[in-house]
């Protein structure tokens, strides 16, 4: 079936970045903390293996922000092609909101990046149909998710929720109204509470 998905670690205090985000600091101050289960903590058990396949499960397009793309604000004033190397993990078309129009970018594996300007609407549906029935991934970040999460096109929602207070950063929920979903599906270890929850609106 073809849905739209999107999985976000966020602490308990509600962030998935810390603040200060930067090209030596991606994910902000404290950032990385939230991710500890799936990048080499040894104390990672079998929950944090599944819900890493959760994760990794091949998508047929993707949504991102540019700020997650990558640090470069204002004008493209450099040569930048991503946090993730040649082969980024998405193998698939990813769109890219900005305001600021670049040509696509084509990577190793199957990733091309196609940046749009016209809107979180606009990208979502040119996901959905490069996606051609293997499914949408909103993969961030925050300004991004929680407009997927206002339009309400996300059918299965994931947080990996880490026990760690961020005090600030960049939220998720901000400004949106109601949740909408349930959860089917709960794991956990020392370094997280995975919750899958499913669209019920
Ligand atoms: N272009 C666009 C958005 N772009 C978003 O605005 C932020 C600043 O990006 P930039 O100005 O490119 O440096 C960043 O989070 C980016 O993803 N957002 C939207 O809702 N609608 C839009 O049409």
């Amino acid at each position: 079936m073809s849905e739209t998905t999107c999985h976000m670690s966020i602490s308990l205090d509600g962030f998935v970045a810390g603040p200060d985000q930067s090209a030596e600091d991606p994910l902000g101050k404290r950032g990385q903390e939230l991710h500890a289960w799936h990048l080499g903590d040894p104390r990672a058990n079998e929950a944090d293996k599944i819900a890493n396949e959760w994760l990794m499960r091949p998508r047929g397009a993707y949504v991102m922000g540019r700020n997650m793309f990558g640090p470069i604000r204002g004008d493209w004033d450099e040569e930048w092609r991503g946090w993730w190397g040649a082969e980024p993990p998405y193998h698939a078309p990813v769109f890219v909101l900005t305001h600021h129009p670049h040509d696509p970018i084509q990577m190793d594996g199957g990733t091309t990046f196609h940046f749009i300007t016209t809107g979180f609407d606009a990208a979502y549906s040119a996901a959905s149909e490069a996606a051609g029935g293997s499914g949408v991934d909103i993969a961030g970040g925050a300004l991004t998710v929680r407009q997927a999460l206002t339009a309400g096109v996300i059918d299965e929602l994931t947080l990996d929720i880490a026990p760690v207070l961020l005090g600030s950063g960049e939220r998720i929920f901000d400004g949106v109204e109601t949740f909408g979903f349930e959860p089917v599906e709960v794991l956990h270890s020392p370094l997280t509470t995975h919750i899958r929850y499913r669209r019920t609106t």
